[in-house]
């Protein structure tokens, strides 16, 4: 609510947020937690699918328009009572009665999200705006996954999340980190404004099983070509770092998030930091020792470093990472090499 005081100060108040559907307050009938979790054909939100759906009182509903997900992702649930798969782009409104909203829905590694940078944006302001009013319309409360690139290429490291970055407005990852910080700014207004219940997690560069093969990112880059037996292509100048969380750690951070009581943003990732050539030589180390490392060219505006302060995360979520990159990268190999046809070397 907006009021004007005697001294011409405009001041914004937060209103409460809206009731939840009756059916959460009903005395009889035991409800279920019905979770919206748009892009859950992707891989971050499959994962966090099938930590859902161990719920018994959860019924998920996932909207994704396959652009970069699959429902081979999901297959193990089509056709299951409390699950439900909508072809759907979040670019239009939808409408239906959910407790719970997951809002991953946007491209995700930089090749795709660069590929229609038009597009890209819509689904960050548009799809957000359209998320953001349905968590109006039923009460919902809702959790965004913004990401590292908010802090573009930081001058402050490692991040905490009172840094507000150093993000080019202009460049060809804009689409994407600028799209990422308007989304996050309509958050924030619609939690002032309308009082919607609101999250935000910040989420630190992840990797696992599922990352799509061709997606173009380094973990999954690197992971394909060692079981290929094709050289790692280490992109100039490969001390850039980065910090890699495991899937199933993301999931559990994003759930805590959901369920507690704070807003954030909050970074979710794994403190653990290294250069590309160091990534580069573990993957050699623990998948094919016999593999070349190439230096390859990079894209404009490759942040230089990257690394969470999980402070924050720490204390308000008792939450920390679990997996080691050394141990998480072995998981991924089995699933790696299903896909692509590839057995194991005697
Ligand atoms: N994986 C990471 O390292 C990382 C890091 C930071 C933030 N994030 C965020 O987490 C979320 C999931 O990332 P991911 O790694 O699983 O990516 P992903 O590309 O595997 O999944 C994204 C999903 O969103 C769907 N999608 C894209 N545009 C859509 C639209 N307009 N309407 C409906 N569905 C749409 C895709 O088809 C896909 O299933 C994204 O919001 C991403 O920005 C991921
Ligand atoms: O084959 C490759 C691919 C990438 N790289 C390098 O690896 C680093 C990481 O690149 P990725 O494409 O995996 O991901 P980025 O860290 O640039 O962006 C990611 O950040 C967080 C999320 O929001 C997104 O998942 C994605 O945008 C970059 O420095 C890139 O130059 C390689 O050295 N070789």
């Amino acid at each position: 609510m907006a009021t004007d005081t005697a001294n011409g100060e405009h001041q914004t108040t937060t209103k409460p947020p809206p009731l939840p559907s009756p059916l959460r307050f009903s005395k009889f009938f035991q409800s279920n937690m019905r979770i919206l979790v748009t892009g859950g054909a992707g891989f971050i939100g499959s994962h966090l699918v099938d930590k859902l759906m161990e719920n018994e009182k959860n019924e998920v509903i996932v909207a994704d328009n396959y652009f970069t997900g699959s429902k081979d992702n999901l297959k193990k649930w089509i056709g299951h009572p409390r699950f439900e798969l909508i072809r759907h782009d979040v670019t239009e409104p939808l409408l239906i009665e959910v407790d719970q909203i997951y809002h991953l829905a946007c491209p995700a590694s930089p090749i795709f999200y660069k590929y229609n940078p038009v597009k890209t944006i819509k689904t960050n302001v548009i799809g957000t705006l359209n998320m953001l009013g349905l968590a109006k319309r039923v009460g919902a409360r809702i959790l965004l996954t913004s990401t590292s690139e908010v802090y573009g290429d930081p001058l402050v490291h490692p991040q905490p999340e009172s840094y507000w970055g150093n993000v080019n407005p202009i460049g060809v990852r804009s689409c994407y980190d600028e799209g990422k910080r308007v989304a996050e700014t309509l958050m924030f207004d619609y939690h002032r404004q309308h009082g919607i219940e609101i999250r935000i997690a910040r989420i630190f560069n992840t990797y696992g099983p599922r990352m799509n093969i061709d997606d173009g990112r380094v973990v999954s880059n690197f992971i394909a070509q060692a079981i290929r037996d094709e050289p790692l292509t280490v992109q100039h100048p490969g001390t850039q770092t980065r910090s890699f969380c495991y899937v199933s750690d993301m999931v559990d951070g994003l759930i805590r998030l959901m369920e507690g009581e704070n807003t954030g943003p909050i970074n979710i990732g794994n403190p653990g930091e290294f250069t590309m050539l160091e990534l580069a030589e573990t993957v050699k180390e623990l998948i094919n020792p016999e593999v070349e490392i190439k230096m390859v060219d990079n894209t404009p505006d490759d942040p230089r470093q990257r690394k969470p302060d999980i402070t924050k995360a720490k204390e308000l979520l008792g939450w920390e990472p679990k997996i080691k990159l050394r141990d998480g990268l072995p998981l991924m190999e089995d699933d790696f090499r299903h896909r692509l046809g590839v057995a194991t070397k005697k």
